[in-house]
């Protein structure tokens, strides 16, 4: 069965199609800056990639393109739209509605609709590429999987915020956390890596992407993580400020002349390692800085390793302990300057890098020392292929039922 997978952002369309059960990616591409004239669609394999710039002006029609470049006849890599068996889609927030992938129908699209307020970044990309995806594909069954999903394991006392109880029972204001198709995957992983059982585990993954979150993994489920109840919360990330007091948000507010639409933006838009360099909120691009001397680059990402590392001193200790350290996504698999800065303020807790496999290694791999009292990994995310099995899974399951 040929799965596309497809996450939608407010800007941006990403999407891979697998053959499944095979699991391997018989195309992908991104179409970026939707709803402007000059969008770019690059689309291809690992080896050959095409980039075209054309008007594209909203989610609907970058989604026929999609479609359109996968069966045409010198990309297309099926023969007509009718071979998709399923589209599985990244939804970001599920609420304490799902605790798993399901199947899309109107309720599960209500749900969603519902939880919008709680992820206005995310949720309404993600609608439309839902319902695009109806129009474009009528009849082709189509799986929702949530980045709260995973969290939904955390005990109350960790989920909680200590406000009146009113506001949970009335308006269910509690954390949430998201990444959690990447930090699943990647905890599945580590079995096969370290050669353990993660049943005797404790693991804290850190996802470290343009959106950062760390996570305390406890016998294979997640027990606490740092994005709450909406991904603001917890480290700082490219552009968002992560956890701050809350009082600060009224006296900037007053002092500054902003409606809390314009507070809201600048936490999320402008803030982060953007905020305090005043350059980007692009790693590489820091990193770049940095290298050449900026005061303000070099400040940002000190504050970013800090802040990371916080969280994973916070993790062991709401762990008792700590076996396993891994790093994934975009900064996460790619700077071992970052892993490095980190790990040497762990010590303590007998950590030990081997640098060599920091700095030279590729892949799935270990990168602390055979003596290192914790194992240490670095495991490329693969959200996209969670979408696709869960989709693949769940649309043989309706296709049993109806035989
Ligand atoms: N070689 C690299 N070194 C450091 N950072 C990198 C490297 N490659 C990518 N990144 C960073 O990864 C981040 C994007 O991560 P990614 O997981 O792709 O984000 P998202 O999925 O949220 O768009 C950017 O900050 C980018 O600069
Ligand atoms: C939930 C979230 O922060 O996602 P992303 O990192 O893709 O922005
Ligand atoms: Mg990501």
């Amino acid at each position: 069965m040929k799965v596309l997978v497809l996450n939608c952002g407010s800007s941006s369309l990403k999407y891979r199609l697998f053959a499944m059960p095979e699991e391997s990616v018989l195309t992908k591409g991104v179409i970026e800056k939707i709803g402007t004239e000059d969008a770019i669609h690059r689309y291809g394999t690992e080896s050959e990639e095409s980039s075209l710039t054309e008007p594209i002006y909203d989610h609907r029609e970058a989604l026929s393109r999609v479609v359109a470049t996968l069966t045409s006849k010198q990309a297309g890599v099926i023969s007509s739209a009718q071979e998709i068996g399923a589209v599985g889609h990244r939804v970001v927030h599920g609420g304490e509605v799902f605790s798993s992938s399901v199947v899309l129908t109107a309720e599960v699209k209500e749900s969603i609709r519902a939880m919008s307020a709680l992820a206005p970044l995310h949720n309404p990309a993600n609608l439309l590429g839902i319902e695009a995806m109806e129009e474009v594909l009528p009849n082709v069954p189509q799986v929702a999987v949530f980045d709260t999903a995973f969290h939904q394991t955390m005990p109350q006392e960790h989920y909680l915020y200590p406000l009146p109880f009113v506001l949970y029972q009335r308006h269910k204001v509690r954390r949430y956390g998201f990444h959690g198709t990447s930090h699943r995957y990647c905890a599945s992983r580590v079995p096969a890596l370290v050669k353990h059982d993660l049943s005797g585990l404790k693991v804290i993954s850190c996802h470290i992407g343009n959106g950062v979150s760390v996570t305390a993994i406890e016998r294979g489920r997640s027990i606490d993580t740092s994005m709450g109840m909406t991904p603001l919360e917890g480290v700082m990330m490219g552009t968002r400020s992560g956890d701050l007091d809350p009082s600060l948000h009224q006296f900037v507010m007053e002092r500054e002349g902003l409606s809390f639409d314009e507070l809201a933006s600048m936490l999320n838009k402008h803030s982060g390692l953007y905020g305090i360099s005043g350059i980007s909120g692009d790693v590489r691009t820091i990193l770049e800085a940095r290298a050449k001397g900026s005061i303000r680059a070099t400040l940002a990402f000190a504050m970013y390793e800090y802040r990371i590392r916080k969280y994973i001193g916070a993790y062991a200790a709401a762990m008792n302990g700590v076996d396993v350290l891994l790093f994934t996504a975009g900064v996460g698999e790619n700077s071992p300057l970052l892993r490095a800065l980190i790990c040497s303020n762990l010590t303590y807790l007998g950590l030990a890098l081997d640098r060599e496999a920091n700095e030279q290694g590729t892949g799935e791999r270990i990168i602390s020392s055979p003596a290192s009292a914790i194992k240490v990994c670095v495991i490329p995310t693969a959200e996209e292929l969670m979408i696709a099995r869960d989709a693949h899974a769940l649309v043989i399951g309706l296709q049993r039922d109806e035989e």
